[in-house]
């Protein structure tokens, strides 16, 4: 099957700035691709592009195969809840769904009964005095009510109090399990690695990191907690070794490595020492992205197109 969504080299430049320069996205059918990157990144813009709602500058999109901008069909296949939420102020909530249903062609009404249902979106009122969260709400209900093949969520936890985020994502979670394709954008990490399969983290409109969750994980830094029973090793010895990033010692007698690659090395100078214990939790793919975010410089040795 050819993948769902397929940008190359698109580029997306708004007078003389460039949102979005050269950049290759695929989201294969059946998949979760989590969609991360810092504010202003081009994340939004690129969606857009996705959806055939802004022409790219250069490059190619096909959705399901099609030019979005031309095939209007293959749109009508695809769930979005934009970033921006653009909603009748005039209309009930009742009226916003059932004109979005009509757009659609019809939706599983027991389906969008139970979106009602368990994120509490309340029927009878105006959109014009919903809150921002309620807004949220019926935004989703209306990217999952007719059970596309394709969802395109930009950041649609944004506004949500956590008991509701946890049960949207709980909902997201059956509706992957039954092969429905999502492309996530979000900034909250911890909600993309619960269901994404692939992450694809941008920088300044380009790909900095796109790989295999899991293979990420193994990837992050790690950090390695080590409590010696007398002489804690020599601090410079240690950073000298090529996989070490930061060290602190929280008490003494006690010091935090943080460590990327195999630790075979680590392991062997720490060794020399009395260790009293050695744990290494999970690596922490949050410590790991923070320093693609923040980080200034745009080497390729950051990204990782990883199958
Ligand atoms: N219509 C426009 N005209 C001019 N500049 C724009 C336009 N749309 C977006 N931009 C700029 O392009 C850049 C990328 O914006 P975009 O909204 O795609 O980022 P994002 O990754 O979605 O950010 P956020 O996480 O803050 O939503 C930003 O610098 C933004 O100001």
């Amino acid at each position: 099957m050819p993948p769902i969504i397929q940008g190359e080299k698109l580029t997306k430049r708004f007078g003389n700035f460039t949102a979005v320069q050269d950049l290759d996205l695929e989201l294969e059918p059946g998949t979760v691709l989590g969609f991360l990157g810092p504010n202003g990144a081009g994340k939004s813009t690129t969606i857009r592009m996705m959806l055939g709602l802004s022409m790219p500058s250069s490059g190619t999109v096909r959705l399901f195969g099609e030019d979005p901008l031309r095939n209007r069909a293959a749109r009508t296949r695809v769930g979005y809840s934009p970033g921006e939420l653009r909603l009748d102020d005039r209309l009930t909530v009742a009226a916003t769904l059932k004109s979005w249903a009509r757009l659609r062609g019809g939706v599983d009404e027991a389906f969008r009964d139970s979106l009602i249902d368990r994120l509490g979106v309340q029927m009878g009122r105006h959109v014009r005095g919903l809150s921002t969260g309620n807004r949220r709400k019926l935004a989703l209900v209306g990217a999952l009510m007719s059970r596309p093949e394709l969802l395109i969520l930009d950041e649609p936890t944004n506004g949500l109090d956590p008991l509701v985020q946890n049960e949207f994502m709980s909902i997201l979670e059956e509706v992957t399990a039954t092969g429905t394709s999502v492309l996530l954008s979000s900034h909250i990490l911890s909600e993309v690695e619960r269901i994404a399969e692939r992450i694809i983290v941008i920088r300044a409109g380009a790909v900095v990191v796109d790989g295999p969750t899991a293979k990420l994980r193994k990837g992050a830094a790690q950090e390695f907690r080590a409590v010696f029973a007398d002489a804690v090793p020599d601090l410079s010895a240690l950073a000298s070794l090529a996989g070490v990033g930061a060290i602190e010692s929280p008490q003494p007698g006690e010091l935090r490595i943080q460590w990327a690659g195999p630790p075979r090395p680590l392991l062997q100078k720490l060794a020399e020492y009395e260790l009293e214990s050695l744990t290494a939790p999970e690596p922490d793919l949050e410590t790991a992205f923070m320093s693609y975010y923040r980080s200034q410089d745009t080497t390729p040795a950051l990204v990782e197109r990883s199958a």
